[in-house]
């Protein structure tokens, strides 16, 4: 018999990879199980799967950055905040904070279909009485317009969102005037992918070539260094909402008009937000 889940969860995570780099990544989270049946009818009461999975994925890979140590260039050392991952290719980039928020993971490139197959691994690792086998499937949201793929780490956040380097996938929708303009989105989100984006609050010494953050938060001590053009300075810390106003004044200011933000932060959620300008045509 097999049991089925369909977005059970998301996995929002960043990832290092050889041809992009620091990548924000976000997940639906599909599941399998495969077993005999008990006396109630059932292979496992689907009010206990989802907090089991849940549990297990955001202690684990959710909010983490993953790490492929196999990667040409890739070096893994511990140091004082915890674990110092060095990167070198395609450019270079390192990242110092406590180790609960890697997930270091022997592979040459980290893909969704392997991803799985780790989360499948570490949960049979307890399995349930009568089921013999678990799939984990990862997919990425459909996004048929415009969609960003950001890095960050939330400082004051209780929560594991105070990682220096996890991100999103998400959506992007741009409104000029009450008319939905998707040329704009597109242009916008361009500029957003594959980007870290920082609180100028926690920037310190920039200079032409690198961007250094900084900050301790209640996990310990975070740092990453990163080139300045992989780097989006914001005037306040990278909550949704302030991504959203932010876009919202940026836009407005270069393009003029009313405009309309919606910002995804990953799947489902996010916020909205608008500003105006005079336009010159
Ligand atoms: N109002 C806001 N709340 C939160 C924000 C935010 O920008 N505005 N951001 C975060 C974190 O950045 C975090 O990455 C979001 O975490 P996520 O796991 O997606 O949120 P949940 O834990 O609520 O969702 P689940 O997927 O159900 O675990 C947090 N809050």
């Amino acid at each position: 018999m097999t049991l089925f889940v369909n977005a059970l969860t998301h996995l929002d995570a960043s990832y290092w990879d050889a041809k992009r780099g620091l990548v924000g990544a976000s997940w639906h989270v599909d599941l399998t199980l495969d077993g005999e049946l008990g006396e109630d009818g059932m292979l496992f009461d689907f009010g206990e799967v989802k907090p089991w999975i849940k549990r297990v994925i955001d202690q684990g890979p959710d909010h983490t950055l993953l790490v492929p140590t196999k990667a040409p260039g890739i070096d893994v050392q511990e140091c004082a905040e915890g674990l110092c991952i060095k990167a070198s290719l395609p450019w270079p980039m390192e990242v110092r904070a406590p180790r609960q928020a890697f997930t270091l993971l022997p592979w040459t490139e980290i893909t969704p279909e392997r991803l799985g197959e780790y989360i499948s691994e570490q949960l049979m690792k307890r399995p349930p009485p009568r089921v013999t086998r678990i799939g984990i499937s990862l997919a990425e949201e459909r996004i048929e317009g415009a969609g960003y793929t950001y890095s960050h780490g939330l400082k004051q956040h209780a929560g594991n969102c105070q990682r220096i380097a996890h991100g999103h996938r998400s959506r992007l929708y741009v409104w000029r005037d009450g008319e939905l303009d998707e040329a704009l989105a597109a242009q916008w989100s361009r500029g957003l992918a594959d980007i870290y984006l920082a609180d100028q609050a926690d920037v310190i010494l920039p200079d032409d070539e690198f961007c250094r953050v900084a900050y301790t938060s209640a996990q310990g001590s975070f740092r990453i260094k990163l080139p300045r053009e992989r780097v989006m300075i914001m005037p306040t810390t990278s909550t949704v909402e302030n991504i959203a106003k932010w876009l919202a004044e940026r836009i407005s200011m270069l393009h003029g008009g009313d405009i309309r933000v919606q910002a995804f932060e990953g799947i489902g959620k996010g916020a909205i937000a608008q500003a105006s300008q005079p336009r010159d045509d």
